[in-house]
């Protein structure tokens, strides 16, 4: 195996740089830059010196022993000053190191995996940590990166592996005499599986959402005051006003974090009837961007005009240019303001809402993996409801299902299933 090396943090200048060196050349490297390494886990201050002598830096520097590191082999850390010049001069001296080679992209995190430290969800979970930038982001994929999809599936694994061992009893009695009915402690145990990868199932979609940002999506007549509002609720000018018709054509987004929420928000081409060939396009844009949006504001002078788009569920009626107006009804104001903050916790109420559905799975992968075991547990729970003579083939599907579980976390060794559906049962041969 090779020795790779990298710099963990990001780029440019910083006050400190960390430096990751893993393999079994990784404690020699240390050593030949640092002379002797400090006791595992603990820091040390060291000066680097080339192999030609020439001190490089000072800096701090730390061994993880193979088996209690990120990535499940020796790691030495370097803790250097930040500068350009000094992170350059110590990977180019690591560089020249028999055995050394850069790491690439995502290599430690696929040494973490061969090895065990972290299941294919963590690795998943860990990448959405690196990515998150708003507080559900976050939150979630720590979720996942602590292991807890992981748990859920062991556990459901855990039901079915002893569902199918009992199967596995009455196959091996079908025979001699009458086996006894398992089904009564079967049943109840897939149908549990079912419920929770049901919910689970369903709560991808939210998930996903949280993963990769909501969409809202402002729409209403010309001059409403859309792209006004837009650069409100932005606080900064990201689309063009203007008095007249017809200003705003491309579809302007503006990512925003809501209350730990991603949202990006969508001003669009103002929705009326129009010969103009480039408005026609850009309200073609509007209508298919708004009705794929998780959610609609829809800017009116008058609360009676056509909206040329059907409202969802959830989406948001609102007058405009409330500071022109005399009305006790929900308006607001791009120009004063007036009104915003109920918007946006009306907004905000909304998504929250739709979050909340989101379980411990997050992505498609997840979804369709699950959604494979669930057609699996469906197939064997009809098998077994119609009686004892398809058993085998319920176990079959039972197993199917186990593995389509295992694959969500990379694990799909089948022959670990059947030493413990055999380990766990003594049927006495
Ligand atoms: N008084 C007042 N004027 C506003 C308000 N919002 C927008 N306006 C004015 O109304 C005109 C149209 O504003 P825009 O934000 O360009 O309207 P729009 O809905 O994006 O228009 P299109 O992109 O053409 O569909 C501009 O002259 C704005 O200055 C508001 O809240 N109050
Ligand atoms: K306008
Ligand atoms: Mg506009």
């Amino acid at each position: 195996m090779d020795t790779i090396f990298a710099q963990a943090t990001a780029r440019g200048k910083a006050g400190v740089a960390v430096i990751r060196i893993s393999g079994p050349g990784a404690r020699p490297a240390g050593q030949g830059l640092a002379g002797a390494l400090p006791p595992s886990r603990r820091a040390g201050l060291r000066r680097l010196t080339s192999s030609s002598g020439v001190l490089l830096d000072e800096a701090l520097v730390l061994f993880f022993p193979e088996g209690s590191s990120f990535t499940g082999e020796d790691i030495v850390e370097l803790h250097c000053h930040g500068g350009q010049a000094t992170i350059a001069a110590i990977l180019r001296e690591l560089g020249q190191m028999e055995g050394l080679r850069l790491a690439e992209p995502g290599e430690f995190t696929r040494r973490a995996l061969q090895n065990g430290c972290l299941d294919l969800s963590q690795v998943e979970g860990l990448s959405d940590l690196l990515d998150a930038e708003t507080e559900a982001q976050r939150k979630q994929a720590l979720r996942i990166f602590s292991g807890s999809l992981a748990e859920r599936i062991e556990a459901w694994r855990g039901k079915l592996i002893r569902a199918a061992a009992l199967l596995a009893v009455v196959i091996d009695f079908s025979d001699e005499e009458v086996p006894e009915d398992v089904r009564p402690e079967v049943l109840p145990l897939i149908r549990g599986v079912l419920d929770d990868l049901g919910r689970e199932i369903q709560g991808v979609g939210a998930a996903e959402r949280i993963r990769e940002g909501f969409e809202v999506a402002i729409v209403g007549p010309p001059n409403a005051g859309k792209s006004t509002l837009l650069n409100a609720l932005a606080g900064r000018e990201a689309a063009i006003t203007s008095e007249h018709a017809g200003t705003t054509r491309d579809v302007i987004e503006v990512r925003m974090d809501l209350a730990g929420l991603p949202v990006t928000f969508l001003d669009t081409a103002g929705l009326r009837e129009t010969v103009d060939a480039i408005e026609t396009i850009g309200i073609k844009r509007a209508v298919e961007r708004a009705r794929a949006a998780d959610l609609r504001v829809f800017l009116q002078d008058d609360l009676g005009a056509p909206l040329f788009l059907e409202p969802g569920p959830g989406d948001i009626l609102v007058l405009g240019k409330a500071d022109l107006r005399d009305t006790r009804g929900f308006a607001v104001s791009g120009e004063t303001g007036a009104g915003l903050e109920t918007l946006i916790s009306r907004i905000t109420s909304v998504l929250e809402t739709r979050a909340g559905a989101a379980g411990t799975a997050t992505r498609e992968r997840h979804r369709q993996a699950m959604g494979r075991a669930r057609i699996a547990i469906e197939a064997a729970q009809a098998r077994l409801e119609s009686g004892l003579e398809l058993v085998e083939l319920a176990a079959e599907d039972l197993n199917s299902a186990i593995r389509s579980l295992e694959s969500v976390v990379g694990r799909i060794d089948v022959e670990t299933v059947l030493d413990e559906i055999f380990g766990s049962f003594c049927l006495g041969k």
